[in-house]
Formats: structure tokens, sequence, C-alpha cells
């Protein structure tokens, strides 16, 4: 979007990302099966009927027999988009899309977003009051002050769940929670501070009011609109601008801005100028919280000011301080205790805890991913999106503070438990991939694209580049360029891009894969015309030659015949035999699969060397292992004639005194429910197994496949396990996003 270390994206990358594959963000998948006569007897007629009588006879029990309890709306007008302004309520659709999809990835609540066509809050006020059946909570969006303050009132009068202005209320806890640290850091109390708020809308004002709620004094906060101050006898204010009219003379943002300690930008991007930056008070705290854009970019107020610590809203600077840190986990909280609204105790109780975080210290992946100062301090006040510790923290904080208030209906009796039990909520692959992305942002490396002529490679390696993970180094005929043109990039020189033809590394290349290959009945001239004519063998040379940190193909030829390919020129690393593993990944668990594509008989030991590398590649995607060896056979029955590699790779691991649970051999009900397991107590399973070691590579390609087509679950892999350099063989199937995280998988070393 623009030309600093900020860019991530292209305006076309970013309507692709909308278009591709189903278009928008959301849909809506069943929870329970509908495949036979008497699964439809039950949901529908006439198995439905007897939920509904029990609703009608105590409407306490939607919250048990439909999906009330965990559904929230997301509901705009479009008049307040971001800080895009009034574009209405159909252009508002992509952000309402944004914050439900928010709401399941951080914080598993399911959400839908409703767009209303009306500027009328009455008409606003009724249509929402009357979806009060459907929805455990409302979450209300983008809607423009001062409508936004009688809207939110009134519902908030007329129902009984959950009603939240985010851009109110979830602003105000974030920004109250950023601000509670950065005063910490720059040793001002709270009572002392002078700010200024630009922007005297929604978010403006909710903040103004907590700050204040908070002990900042009213005589030190001025607030600015368009026209500049907010002063008592100005005409041209409404009766929530005017409760925080200042009683000065200062008339101007950068009159306003002299000797301030704050800036609290909720106004439109570029509003501060480094001019009034250099006024204010020193080691000045700016929060420049406009969407997309802030007021200020932070390089240009850090280069007016190095003293000052710079938050945004966006996620690729330091400090985002963004609501997004807020609202799913508030109502993560609120709805498990059943609570009819979101009052100011339960705000305060998640500002402290967002704000108490940052102060921790920051768990292991957190930091390694982010790479940047992760240690409480000016460039780390808040903690970041991704961080796992937020859900289970943040909602735990609300349903106490909820119980202590009174309106929790439901209360939970035991907060430990509760707090386990939202971290089981979410797949830490989900998180961990977040994280690996991140990673691959603060360390970008160079990775080759051995098959840069695909459009779906060079798809591929834009999204890599302009997504910041790396360099893609394009493997590929000038033609590339071209077809770089038509997909958009302005400049495709930009693009580094290796022509077997003419790249003068080929020589070195030759000399290198001869010394290789010579006394495996390879010719010079075989090798020259390799090396000219393969793109496995040229990308992976490259990689030899230490001109990329890690390489991907795939897409080209069959898996098999990549490997070989690549095989030539890349050993397996030393002691390790090669071997994939294929990771499934639902809302709720990860399970890994291995070998899914080399060794098509492996040994005991084979198969207990799987075992191992697959519960370290499992530990680093956030997975505690416990690996089953699988077969056709329960411990013994019935008996079988190919059993014993299993049983081998069991003795193996035991005399290896390996640090993870495994146990087999058993077939995957039992490896993987846990009444069946249960029917084995002397198994060493703790819970249902994540490592799946199969016997052979037939029921392992044939079982990861089977789940690829049918399973309906998101796929990783195959995954190259056990090579000298990282590569990874991608599926000829692969989509471009795919093809992205297994570079992002190969360079971040995650899989290795
Ligand atoms: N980081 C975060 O989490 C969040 C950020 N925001 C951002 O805050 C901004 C406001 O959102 P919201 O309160 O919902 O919108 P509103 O429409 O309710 O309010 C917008 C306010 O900004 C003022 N404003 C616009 N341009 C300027 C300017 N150049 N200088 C001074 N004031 C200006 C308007 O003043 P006037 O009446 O004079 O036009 C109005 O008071 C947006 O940019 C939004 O993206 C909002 C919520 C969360
Ligand atoms: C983040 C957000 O809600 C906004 O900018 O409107
Ligand atoms: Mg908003």
């Amino acid at each position: 979007m623009s030309d600093d270390r900020s860019v991530q994206f292209s305006e076309r990358e970013a309507l692709l990302f909308h278009s591709e594959g189903r278009p928008g963000k959301i849909e809506i998948v069943a929870s329970k099966p509908l495949t036979t006569q008497r699964d439809l007897a039950l949901a529908y007629s006439p198995g439905v009927a007897v939920p509904v009588q029990a609703i009608a006879d105590n409407p306490a029990m939607a919250y048990d027999y439909t999906a009330k309890g965990n559904l929230v709306a997301v509901i705009s007008n479009g008049t307040a988009i971001l800080g895009l302004g009034n574009l209405g309520a159909l252009a508002s659709k992509p952000v309402m899309e944004g914050k439900a999809v928010l709401f399941k990835r951080f914080a598993d609540v399911d959400s839908i977003d409703i767009e209303l066509k009306t500027e009328d809050v009455d008409r606003f006020i009724d249509a929402v009051e009357l979806m009060e059946p459907t929805f455990g909570g409302i979450n209300l969006e983008d809607i423009k002050a001062p409508e936004c303050f009688v809207i939110e009132q009134t519902l908030r009068e007329r129902m009984n769940i959950p009603v939240f202005h985010d851009d109110q209320h979830g602003t105000a806890i974030i920004t109250a929670a950023g601000l509670i640290n950065a005063c910490l850091l720059t040793k001002r109390r709270l009572d002392e501070v002078r700010i200024v708020v630009n922007g005297a809308g929604a978010a403006a004002i909710a903040c103004t009011e907590l700050m204040k709620a908070m002990g900042v004094r009213s005589d030190h906060v001025i607030m600015c609109d368009r026209s500049g101050v907010i002063y008592q006898g100005r005409e041209d204010i409404n009766q929530w601008q005017s409760a925080h009219a200042a009683a000065t003379d200062r008339r101007t943002l950068t009159e306003a801005l002299h000797g301030a300690d704050v800036f609290l930008g909720l106004s439109a991007a570029g509003a501060l100028k480094p001019e009034m930056v250099k006024d204010m008070a020193p080691a000045p705290i700016i929060f420049a919280m406009a969407n997309p854009e802030p007021e200020i970019r932070p390089e240009l107020a850090k280069a007016a000011r190095p003293d000052a610590i710079v938050a945004t809203g966006r996620s690729d600077y330091p400090n985002q301080v963004n609501n997004v840190l807020g609202f799913p986990f508030i109502f993560r909280g609120a709805l498990d205790v059943r609570a009819t609204g979101i009052n100011d105790a339960m705000k305060i109780a998640a500002a402290h805890a967002i704000a108490e975080l940052a102060r921790q210290r920051v768990p292991e992946e957190v930091a390694a991913a982010y790479g940047v100062a992760h240690v409480f301090g000016p460039e780390y006040i808040i903690p970041a999106p991704f961080d796992p510790r937020l859900m289970e923290v943040v909602p735990a904080a609300v349903a106490k503070a909820a119980m202590d208030s009174g309106l929790a209906t439901r209360p939970i009796l035991d907060l430990d438990g509760y707090r386990q039990s939202l971290r089981a909520r979410l797949n830490p692959t989900t998180s961990v991939l977040s994280l690996a992305y991140e990673g691959a942002r603060a360390r970008p490396k160079r990775v080759i694209f051995a098959e840069g002529e695909e459009e779906v490679v060079l798809r591929a390696a834009i999204a890599f580049k302009e997504g910041g993970y790396g360099t893609p180094v394009l493997v590929g005929r000038e033609e590339v360029y071209d077809k770089l043109r038509a997909l958009g990039i302005a400049d495709p020189t930009e693009y580094e891009l290796h022509n077997s033809r003419v790249s003068p590394l080929v020589p070195q290349m030759v000399d290198f894969l001869y010394k290789r290959l010579q006394r495996r009945g390879y010719l010079r001239r075989e090798i020259e015309r390799m090396v000219n004519q393969e793109r496995n063998i040229f990308g992976a040379l490259l990689l030899q030659l230490g001109e990329a940190d890690a390489m991907i193909t795939g897409t080209t030829r069959t898996w098999a015949q990549s490997m070989r390919e690549v095989l030539r020129v890349i050993d397996a690393a030393e002691d390790r035999t090669p071997f994939g593993i294929h990771v499934m990944v639902g809302q709720s668990h990860t399970v890994f699969i291995a070998d899914t594509t080399v060794n098509e008989r492996p040994t005991g030991e084979q198969l207990a060397d799987f075992a191992e590398q697959t519960a370290a590649v499992a530990r680093r995607m956030g997975h505690e292992p416990r690996v089953a060896f699988l077969s056709f056979s329960t411990f013994g029955n019935p008996k079988g004639v190919y059993l014993d590699n299993i049983r081998d790779a069991i003795t193996e691991l035991d005399g290896r005194g390996v640090s993870f649970e495994y146990e087999g051999e058993m077939p995957p009900d039992v490896a993987l429910n846990p009444k069946q397991l249960a029917n084995f107590p002397f198994a060493r399973l703790s819970a249902p197994a994540n490592i799946l070691i199969m016997p052979g590579l037939q029921s392992a390609h044939i079982s990861a496949k089977l789940l690829r087509e049918l399973g309906g679950e998101t796929v990783i892999g195959p995954m190259l396990i056990g090579m000298e350099k990282p590569v990874q063989i991608a599926p000829m199937t692969a989509t471009a996003s795919e093809l992205v995280t297994l570079a992002v998988l190969a360079a971040g070393e995650i899989a290795r």
C-alpha cells in the first residue's frame, strides 16, 4: 500500500485475497451431521419440535439447544468505516466480515456480520432490538458519533444481552491499557498527564471518558475536531462533546499540543505534523490510532522526537493499539458467564489484564516470532494480537468482573479450570502458523521458487515478497517478467530472476554437481544438460551455492520425481532418513501423519526416527506430542505378519528414553477416540494421539490424500523432513497460499 517498511500487500493482492475461492471471508459450517434420514428427522421435522417446545417452556434453554450462546452479531450501518468515513452499509461489509472472522480466530466466538441500510437512529435501534432472540451478544461497529451514543445507550436499556459499541469501549479499553503502561515507562502518574485527544467522535469520546474515570484530570484534557479545539462556549458542538469542552484559550491542534504529554489520535490520516510533535513535552506519548492510515507514521514521529513512545492501530509497527486486542476476549468472557451486559467493571478488568500481560515476560514462541524487542519498554507497551495468553487471561478477568458486579447469570465456579478450557479452545497450530509468519517478517529469508514460470508460483512469490516474509528468488526465463507484469507488478525487475541459460553461476554448478555424481554414472555433458534444463536441479544448486536460505518446488512434477531431482543435489541430513509429514488442522485439533511421502516399507528403527522427528516438529508447532503407531491390529489382535516393524519401533523408543508418550500398535479409532482408548487402560497415552505414525507408505499416503480430498480439514504439507538444507516439495495441486505457508515453514526451519 505504500513505500516503506510497513508495505505488506498491494491493492491487487487485497482484492484477490477477498475474491479468491469462495468470495468474502466467512461461511457457515454445520456442527451436526446431516447425512442420514434419521439425522434429518432429528435436526429438522419432526425432531426439532422437541427443543422448540423446551425453549417455549423455558427461554434459557435456547442456550442449550441452539447456537445463540456463542453467537455474536457484528452490526454496522457504515457511517464511520474505520477512518474512511461514511461509505454506506454495503461498503462496510468487508470490515464487518473481518471482525466476525477475528471473533472466531482469536476467541472461538461464532459471529456473523449484519449491515443495516439506514442512517435513521430509530429504525436502526428497532432492527437490532428485534434480533435479540438470535444472538448471545451484539457488537456495534463503525457507526458514527453522535448517533452511536443514542443507539448503544437505548439498545443497552432495551436488550437483555451484552450490547457493546466496539469503537467506543473496545478502543477505550486498549487505549487505557497502553496509556497505563506508557505512563509507567515515562514515570508519569495518570493524574498528572496532559492529554490532547484529536477526534471528537465515538472512539475519542469513549476513550476520554474512560481515562477520566481512571484518574486523568478533566482540566488536563483538550479535545479537538477538524475545526480545532473543543472549548467551552463553542457553539457547533453536540452534548457529548460539550461534556469535554476545555476551559482554554488555545484554539488549534498546534496550540493544544504545546507542552502536552500525550497525543491520542482517533481522527484521520496525517492529522499530526512533525512540527507539532516537536513541541510536545519530553518523552511524549503518541497514539496515532486512525485506520488504516495513522495520524502520523511512527518513523516521522520518531524522527521529530526520538524520545517519543509511539503506537498505531496497525499490525505492521510495534505497539498496535487496536480494539482487536479486546472485543474477541471481552465477548468470550461475557458469553461464558451469560452476562446480561458489559459494564465498566468488566471493561476496567480487561484493560488491567491487557496492561499487565505486556509487563510480564513474553513466551518464547511469541518473542521468537516477532523478533523485535518484546521486553516491556517503549517498543512494547501492549501485547501483540497473536499472543496466545490474551485468550487465557482477558476472558477470565472479564468473567470474574461480571460475576463480582452481579451481571453473570451463569457464574463459573472453577476459574482455574475455566482458564485451562480457554487455552484448549484455540488450536495452537493456528497461532503457531501466525507466529511463523510473523517470524518470517521479523527475519526475512531468501527462498528459491524453482518453478518461477508457473502462474501459481509467481502469485505465491508475489505474496511472499509483498507480505514481507522474505525475498523470492525465481528460477525461469526472461518471459517471467512479462508474466509478473500481467499479474500487476509495475516493475518486475525488482524480482530476482535466475535463468540457467545465462546464469554466470552455471560453471560453478556444473563443477559442483559433476564432483558429486561422477562416480554415480553421470558424464559431464549430462550434468551440463541437467543444470541447464532441470529447474529443480538448478534451483537446488542455487541453494547449495548459498544463493538462498530455502527452496520450494513441486507444482510441475510428481512429488516423487521432484524428490529424485532434488536428491541429486542435496543429501539427507547426517544420520537421517528423509520423510514426509501431512498436518491436518481442525478448529480445535491438529494431527500429524507420517511418513506420507518417501519410505515404502520403513524398518522399526526408521519408524522410531519418524516418531521422534515428527514429535520435534509438533513441539515447534505448539503441541505436546503423543504418538500412536497405527495398524489394523490392536495390541496383537488380530495377529498379523507385518507387525514386527511396529513392535521394533516401540522397543527402539523404549531404549532411547524419549520425552514424549508413544504407544502401539493400534487402529486410528483407538488412537483418536478417548472412549475406545479407555478400553485399553494399560495404554501409555494420557489423551488421544496427535501424531499418527503409519506402518508403511501405502497406508500413510492413502490416508493423507483421502483426508485432503474428503475430510474437509485444512491440510499443511506434505512437509519434507530430514534434508541437509531446507527444501520443501509442495503437492502439484498446491494453491498460492499453500506455497507461501510451506515457504514460510521452510525459511523458519519449522519444517526441517
Ligand atoms: N485503533 C483502533 O482500535 C481504533 C481506531 N479508530 C479510528 O478512529 C477514527 C475515528 O473513528 P470513530 O470515532 O469511530 O469515527 P466518528 O465518525 O465517530 O468520529 C470521527 C471524528 O474524527 C474527527 N476528525 C476527522 N478528521 C479529523 C482531522 N483531520 N482532525 C481532527 N479531527 C478529525 C471528526 O471530526 P469532525 O466532526 O470535525 O469531522 C470526528 O469527531 C478512525 O480513523 C478509526 O479508524 C476507531 C476505533 C478503533
Ligand atoms: C479498529 C477499528 O475498529 C476502526 O478503526 O474502526
Ligand atoms: Mg471500528
